[in-house]
């Protein structure tokens, strides 16, 4: 394995900064650790807080046929966007690279996974998209059977015409109460080449630091014979625009439940952070994280840290009157 000696001096630390949920529009940013303080939301989760408020709506992402700015957009509904990186898994527990191997979650991760879908069972959900690796189609069905509106999460088979044939459902009534569960390749974990299934810490220590980190973190350095976040990137990326967002623009509400690596270069995009902001950029396992997509804008969130917090309700009206209606319909 080549080692290279670049070296990486991060400028600051930065976190997924998780909103407070407060009533007005307030979230939190990422930005370096020092102007941020500890909000209540926040702190057991043992994020920072921005100390100001910002402007939630996330720059316009430019998607085919959404209004021009200066234009009057058309009605649009909102949709609600989760995201949620996979619960802890063997190979997390161990601090081995996994990236494209294919281990299930541990115990913990199994509760990591079902408290985040406690956490978002109030908001609606019409689809979910995850990868073909079982620790992240895990995560998606143990957060959807904590959702209060009881559909059954069913994985679509397509990848032959008999699959396709052979799991059809001969009841309307029946494919009203299932949300289709659709695996795709492309939003797998980054591939981690020669790194998959060393232990992070021994590779640290064989390669430096710093090595190891511009390998787990930096935007276009791979590993070796392994996929930077940028060529990552290039499938995620492209499958979320090509697959995920027309969903969304059809005022569909969609979870992703995937990998540490294929949701940084998401929100990356989302965010629009640059290759230097995105080093900081760090995912914690089963942690559920919220855009509102209205208008063609994606309104970034944060976490939701219960199922009922005002704050995921107080100006996303559609998802306050899903959450009335879902209390209605189980009284
Ligand atoms: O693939 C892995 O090893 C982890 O899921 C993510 O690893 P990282 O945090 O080192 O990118």
């Amino acid at each position: 394995m080549a080692a290279s000696t670049s070296q990486h001096v991060l400028s600051s630390t930065k976190l997924w900064s998780n909103s407070c949920f407060s009533l007005e529009k307030r979230t939190c940013h990422v930005h370096s650790v020092s102007v941020g303080r500890r909000c209540p939301s926040a702190r057991n989760l043992g994020l920072v807080c921005s100390s100001k408020s910002q402007s939630s709506v996330v720059e316009p992402v430019q998607l085919p046929g959404s209004p021009k700015s200066g234009t009057t957009p058309k009605k649009s509904s909102e949709s609600a966007l989760i995201l949620i990186r996979h619960g802890e898994s063997l190979w997390n527990e161990k601090n081995l690279f996994t990236g494209c191997v294919d281990v299930p979650l541990t115990p913990k991760g199994v509760e990591e996974a079902i408290e985040a879908g406690k956490r978002i069972c109030n908001i609606p959900v019409d689809v979910i998209y995850t990868s073909s690796l079982i620790r992240a189609q895990m995560t998606a069905m143990l957060a959807m059977m904590q959702h209060r509106r009881k559909k059954v999460p069913i994985i679509v088979h397509n990848e032959s015409e008999q699959a396709h044939k052979w799991s059809r459902i001969y009841s309307e009534e029946t494919k009203k109460q299932s949300i289709p569960v659709i695996t795709a390749w492309q939003l797998n974990e980054r591939m981690y080449g020669e790194l998959q299934g060393l232990n992070k810490q021994e590779t640290a220590d064989r390669f430096g630091k710093e090595q190891v980190h511009e390998w787990r973190r930096s935007y276009d350095i791979p590993p070796p014979n392994g996929e930077s976040l940028e060529m990552c990137a290039e499938r995620a990326v492209a499958y979320f625009k090509d697959q995920i967002i027309p969903q969304l623009v059809a005022g569909k509400h969609v979870m992703i439940a995937a990998h540490g690596n294929s949701l940084r270069s998401i929100i990356m995009h989302l965010d629009k952070l640059t290759s230097q902001e995105v080093i900081s950029l760090e995912l914690s396992t089963g942690i559920p994280m919220l855009y509102i997509f209205k208008e063609g804008k994606f309104i970034r969130r944060g976490s939701p840290a219960g199922p009922s917090e005002a704050g995921v309700y107080a100006y996303t009206k559609n998802l306050a009157q899903y959450r009335q209606k879902l209390d209605s319909m189980i009284q």
